[in-house]
C-alpha cells in the first residue's frame, strides 16, 4: 500500500547518504573508455558493477548478486536481491542501465563515458545499498537492484528481463527507474513522467518527495516513447515510474557522446544524491510492507 509509514527508519537513512560517495561511483563508472553492449569494455564495466556490490553485500547472507545472461550479445545485466523476510514473495525493483553509447562510435575502442547517462542512475542505487547495509536494513519485501545492459539499444536487457519476471509469475508490486540524475537542465529538481508510467505509484512518489524531501520541487513531462527501462516493466504490466533530471525539451545535451563527463556534470553529484535519498524513502516504504 503506497502509505508512508517508515519515518523513524527512512530518515536517519537519507541523512547518512553523501554525494561524495556517488561522485566516486560515477568517476570509476565513466572511467571506462566505454561501456557498450557488444564491447569487451562493456563485458568488463558489467563485471565490475558485479564485483562492487558482491564486495559490499559479502557479510549479508540474505544478498545475492548475480548476472543476468542475455541472449544475442555479451554484456550481462547485475541483479543485486535482498531477500525479504516474511514478505519476501512480493517483489520491489529499482533499477538503472549499465550500458553507454556514443553514437558516432560503436567500436571496441570508442570513447562513451556515460556520466549522466547511466552512471548517474548506478550510482545512486548503489549509495542506496551502502546505507541500508551500514544500518543492516532487512526488508520485509524483496528489493531487487538491477543494471541493465543494452538499454541504449531499445532497452534490450529490461525487455528480456522483464519478461521472464512475467513468465516466472514474479509479484513485481512496484518499479522505479534511474535513467540520469546528475544533470540539472531544468527549474525543477525532479521531473516525474507520466507516458509509460502508472499514476497511482506516480502520486506516492511524488508523496514520498514532498514527505522526505520537502526542499525539493517536483514537475511532470512526457517522452513521448518508450525512452528508458521502466517502458519494459509497464510493457509487462508491472507499476513503474520514472524521475527525470529535467524536462525533455532540457536534457542533458552531452549523452551519447564522448563528452558525457563527471566534469560536464558539474564535477558534483548533489543532483544524484537527490534522487538516491528519493530512492531510498520509495525502497523502504515500499520494502517494509507485509502481506
Ligand atoms: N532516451 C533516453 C534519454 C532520455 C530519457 C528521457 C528523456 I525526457 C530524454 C532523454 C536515453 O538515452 N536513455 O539511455
Ligand atoms: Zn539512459
Ligand atoms: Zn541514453
Amino acid at each position: 500500500s503506497y502509505v508512508i509509514d517508515n519515518q523513524a527508519t527512512v530518515t536517519p537513512y537519507l541523512t547518512q547518504m553523501q554525494d561524495s560517495n556517488i561522485g566516486q561511483t560515477i568517476v570509476d563508472m565513466s572511467a571506462f573508455p566505454n561501456r557498450y553492449y557488444t564491447t569487451t569494455n562493456g563485458v568488463n564495466a558489467s563485471n565490475w558493477l558485479k564485483t562492487k556490490w558482491q564486495q559490499m553485500s559479502a557479510a549479508r547472507s540474505d544478498i545475492l548478486v548475480e548476472q543476468f545472461t542475455h541472449t544475442g550479445w555479451a554484456q550481462k545485466s547485475v541483479i543485486l536481491t535482498i531477500q525479504g523476510t516474511d514478505n519476501a514473495s512480493e517483489v520491489v525493483v529499482l533499477g538503472g542501465h549499465l550500458d553507454s553509447i556514443n553514437l558516432n562510435d560503436r567500436s571496441e575502442a570508442a570513447k562513451a563515458p556515460g556520466a549522466d547517462d547511466d552512471a548517474s542512475g548506478i550510482a545512486s542505487l548503489t549509495e542506496v545499498i551502502r546505507v541500508m547495509l551500514a544500518n543492516n536494513y532487512k526488508p520485509r519485501r524483496t528489493l531487487k537492484f538491477i543494471g541493465y545492459s543494452a538499454e541504449e539499444v531499445g532497452l534490450k536487457g529490461s525487455a528480456e528481463i522483464a519478461a521472464k519476471f512475467k513468465a516466472d509469475n514474479v509479484n513485481v508490486v512496484g518499479v522505479m527507474q534511474l535513467d540520469m540524475t546528475n544533470y540539472k537542465g531544468s527549474a525543477k529538481d525532479i521531473y516525474l513522467y507520466t507516458d509509460y508510467t502508472n499514476a497511482a505509484q506516480n502520486s506516492f512518489v511524488a508523496n514520498l518527495i514532498s514527505t522526505y524531501l520537502p526542499s525539493l520541487t517536483v514537475g511532470n513531462d512526457v517522452c513521448g516513447y518508450a525512452c528508458s527501462d521502466h517502458a519494459s516493466w509497464t510493457a509487462q504490466g508491472y507499476p513503474a515510474s520514472m524521475p527525470f533530471e529535467s524536462l525533455i525539451n532540457q536534457d542533458n545535451p552531452y549523452i551519447h557522446t564522448a563528452n558525457d563527463t563527471y566534469a560536464n556534470s558539474g564535477s558534483q553529484a548533489l543532483g544524484a544524491l537527490k534522487f538516491a535519498r528519493m530512492a531510498m524513502a520509495y525502497a523502504v516504504e515500499l520494502g517494509s510492507d507485509g502481506a
